[in-house]
């Protein structure tokens, strides 16, 4: 039970959100849509989850029809909004009661699918929502969208304002979920988070970029890129950027990511230049692209 989208469209007046969005979530997939804000991911979340309609364009959700069968739909996806979903003076146990019985369910039906995630929370069962940590929110609002089962789950920047331990457990809790067989379609503007999905999509200005494995992504890149170090990464900066062949120039951790506009670069012409700029131990080195450089050079 996927999701597909054909030609999805959508405005806000002028402003185009979404132009002709197409692209297919297998079943049991962990895909996610990765770009900066206001790429419309929100604005794709909420057509899927029926809140919002398209003004062209198809689309399926668990194999129902997104305008003739909205309310199957809605009974059979999950949606973790980016922004906080939960009702503030409510205790987490009666966030979680009030999920289930809006859904029909109960919390003790469908307690063994929250119960990896709930745990951790649940010793603070009495604590008011408004109260929680961003981690601790992050896990009663998934409790939340899953407690009636879902067939598909929605999650818009799940890990935005939650601090590093919390995002990276939040990965490995997606990951043993994705086990249970549940689709999972997930946004994140980190490019680290981006590598554990099994595939995603890169969007940028409402269009989709490329899609395709994390690994295979960087495939795309079209260009051969370089590490560049020297004895002063401000000048070197400057003078990369002011190299006449230069193509695109990135900082990147100890090194700036470096690709030339000719095609017969020779790494020596570039090193040479640098030289009579006075910088010293000028270091020139290929390396791989990684899903940030692919997306920066896609959007440009
Ligand atoms: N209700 C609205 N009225 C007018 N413009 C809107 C509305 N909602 C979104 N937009 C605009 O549509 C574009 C896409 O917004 P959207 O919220 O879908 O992007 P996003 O990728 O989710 O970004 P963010 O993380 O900032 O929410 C942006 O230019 C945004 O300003």
């Amino acid at each position: 039970m996927g999701i597909t989208l054909d030609k999805i469209s959508k405005s806000y007046g002028k402003i185009k959100a979404l132009s002709n969005i197409s692209f297919n979530v297998k079943p049991g997939e962990l895909f996610g849509l990765i770009g900066p804000d206001g790429a419309g991911k929100t604005t794709l979340f909420r057509i899927l989850t029926t809140l919002l309609i398209p003004d062209e364009g198809v689309a399926t959700v668990a194999g129902y029809d997104l305008v003739k069968d909205y309310k199957n739909i809605r009974n059979n996806v999950g949606y973790m909004p980016g922004k906080f979903s939960l009702y503030q003076d409510l205790t987490i146990e009666e966030n979680l009661h009030f999920f289930a019985t809006i859904f029909g369910t109960t919390v003790e039906e469908n307690y063994q699918i929250i119960k990896d995630i709930y745990v951790q929370i649940e010793p603070f069962k009495h604590r008011r929502a408004g109260k929680l940590s961003g981690g601790m929110k992050q896990k009663l609002a998934l409790s939340c969208a899953l407690i009636h089962k879902p067939k598909v789950l929605f999650l818009d920047e799940p890990t935005t304002g939650v601090d590093p331990v919390s995002r990276k457990e939040f990965w490995e809790m997606l990951k043993r979920l994705q086990q249970t067989g549940i689709t999972i379609l997930v946004s994140t503007p980190y490019m680290d988070e981006a590598a554990l999905c099994d595939r995603i999509a890169l969007i940028q200005h409402g269009k989709i970029l490329e899609i395709d494995s994390p690994k295979m992504i960087v495939k795309h890149y079209p260009k051969p890129l370089y590490n560049v170090k020297a004895h002063n990464m401000y000048l070197l900066i400057n003078s990369l950027n002011h190299y006449e062949h230069k193509h695109s120039v990135y900082p990147f951790g100890e090194f700036i990511h470096y690709t030339d506009s000719r095609k017969d670069f020779n790494p020596d012409d570039l090193k040479n230049y640098l030289e009579h700029e006075n910088l010293f131990h000028v270091e020139i080195e290929t390396t791989t692209p990684t899903i940030e450089d692919t997306f920066m050079e896609l959007a440009k």
